[in-house]
């Protein structure tokens, strides 16, 4: 258990919340074409920038724990930090030395899953995300465990993969895909076979998240263990012809199962081995859900439950230990912002939709999904729409903007934690009327949301995770549009690697601290801000606060 924090020497606390206020996605753009955020007619966030102290914070790369600065942020990242008030080196870093070192082959794990393929002459299958978006998983760290199960005897060994377009280029999937393929050709002789057995795009199967909804893992399930789909040829015939006939973006291809003959190549049977090679959790816990869980799993028929070895990359869940098994350690987050704040008896309220409910418990959390107090800790969850967010927008803004008036009014809590998905899930279609749409919405909200804290005596902390709805045209290195053939310009579904805002709307403010905010900081600073808010001190190793003396 932390200590109490103490008081702050110079900040005092205020008559009202602390309102953090994360806009997932939503960056300073560095482009006048295909900013959303610019574009959209935002009246409470433009007054807000022109009357309040701000500053821009870095939420990509090493500042968020990532191998290098040509890495976007991700929610994931961002959150721990915000959460955390820290850096640490994140999942893809971790794997990518686990794997340099050698440390992952010589683990416990590694060589269980390797004896269990071969005690009973099975496969070794691996399922992910085929991209090296370094999100959720990278394509090197696939290719590197395929040599190392040939080099340690492995006969079988199958890829059920996901096309990206999320996090890399919409329609980037046979950038991956076939030199994938090549690979696997390559490596493959009369004692080795390595193929891919299935796919589909990320957004139809296996990767759902928060339990938004489980049919995309139910599709998933059929897909790739029980190899029920449509049958081509190659990855790169399926996603050829899946394409010209549904003209679906790389993330929304359709499922395909791969077969010689009728017969499909990789179905998941009793006595193989099986790897999530994703190293994030969000979306990878559902799916280990089904191959971990016994009788007691309710979320869809799983038909036929094959007895397998499994490991996940990660521990995905540091609270409920899941998976059993796993290849790499992630990193050791403690001492997380709401765990200080417990620990000083303050009241926290988090909100999102389902979407990002995670985002603000789990994420926020270091990855557990557990509180610190039941009594000084509520969690809620709006329920996210099931459906293309380029068709809802709005999304659930206004719900979670009554919910925040309400708990704001009702006085009990100290602080409100919340995040409005607009900015990245609408970002993620690429359709850039929605967003524009989305950012509109979402102001009306943050609008909302200040009169309340006005009313009250707060403080709005005005930030976000990373960039997404401030780029939403692919540009070339010149910085110049990159057209598609049909003349219309490229649309970027991906995050962006701005720098976010950070405003602070204090709305008794007394001038204790001063209203020019320490430039250069990341987003691991807003820990230290929030904390400062609320009339403490944050503990020494966090990150600095942009807040200073006069
Ligand atoms: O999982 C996703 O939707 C994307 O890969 C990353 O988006 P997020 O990091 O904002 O959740
Ligand atoms: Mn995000
Ligand atoms: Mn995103």
């Amino acid at each position: 258990m932390v200590e109490p924090l103490k008081k702050h020497s110079f900040i005092q606390k205020r008559r009202g919340p602390v309102v953090l206020c994360i806009m997932d996605g939503v960056g300073y753009g560095k482009y006048e074409t295909g900013d959303a955020v610019k574009a959209a007619m935002t009246e409470t966030l433009d007054e807000l920038a022109a009357s309040c102290p701000k500053t821009a914070l870095k939420a990509h790369g090493v500042a968020v724990g990532l191998p290098s600065d040509d890495d976007m942020g991700n929610s994931e990242v961002g959150h721990n930090a915000i959460g955390c008030g820290r850096v640490f080196a994140q999942g893809a870093k971790l794997v990518g030395k686990s794997i340099d070192s050698g440390r992952m082959f010589e683990g416990e794990t590694w060589q269980k899953l390797m004896n269990n393929a071969k005690d009973n002459d099975g496969t070794l299958h691996f399922i992910g995300l085929l991209s090296d978006g370094n999100v959720h998983s990278h394509v090197d760290h696939l290719k590197a465990m395929i040599v190392k199960a040939k080099e340690g005897g492995v006969k079988t060994v199958r890829i059920h993969a996901l096309l990206d377009g999320r996090d890399v280029g919409e329609m980037s999937a046979l950038d991956f895909f076939d030199p994938t393929e090549a690979f696997l050709a390559d490596i493959s002789d009369d004692n080795f076979s390595a193929r891919i057995a299935s796919g589909g795009g990320r957004m139809q199967i296996t990767m759902d998240r928060y339990q938004a909804n489980w049919s995309i893992v139910e599709k998933g399930w059929a897909t790739h263990v029980l190899g029920e789909g449509e049958l081509f040829a190659s990855a790169h015939e399926a996603i050829v012809s899946l394409r010209e006939r549904t003209e679906a973006i790389d993330q929304d291809l359709p499922p395909f199962v791969i077969a010689d003959e009728g017969v499909p190549v990789g179905t998941i049977e009793d006595g193989d081995s099986v790897i999530l090679f994703n190293f994030r959790g969000d979306r990878a816990l559902e799916i280990t859900n089904a191959f971990e869980a016994g009788d007691e799993f309710d979320k869809f028929d799983r038909i036929r439950v094959p007895k397998v070895e499994y490991a996940g990359m990660m521990e995905y869940d540091g609270d409920l230990h899941v998976p059993a098994q796993y290849l790499v350690t992630p990193p050791a987050i403690d001492r997380t912002m709401a765990e200080y704040l417990v620990a000083t008896g303050v009241k926290q309220y988090s909100i999102s939709e389902t979407q990002k409910f995670g985002h603000v418990t789990y994420f926020f959390n270091g990855n557990k999904t557990g509180k610190f107090s039941e009594e000084l800790e509520t969690y809620v969850e709006v329920p996210s729409d099931v459906v293309p967010f380029e068709q809802r927008p709005a999304m659930k803004c206004a719900d979670i903007a009554d919910k925040v008036i309400e708990t704001i009014q009702g006085g009990e809590y100290e602080l409100i934690k919340l995040n409005f998905p607009n900015g990245d899930m609408v970002g993620h279609t690429g359709v850039f009327q929605a967003v524009v749409c989305s950012m509109e919405a979402m102001d009306l909200s943050i609008g909302r949301i200040k009169k309340a804290v006005q009313e009250a005596g707060g403080v709005l902390i005005l930030s976000a995770d990373h960039g997404n709805s401030d780029d939403m045209l692919e540009h070339n290195k010149k910085g110049d549009l990159v057209i598609k053939e049909n003349g219309k310009p490229r649309a970027k579904t991906s995050h962006s690697l701005n720098p976010v805002p950070c405003i602070i709307y204090d709305a008794d403010y007394k001038g204790d601290y001063s209203e020019t905010l320490v430039e250069g900081l990341g987003i691991s600073s807003l820990a230290a801000t929030t904390i400062n808010l609320l009339g403490y001190e944050a503990p020494e190793d966090y990150d600095k606060s942009v807040l200073q003396k006069k």
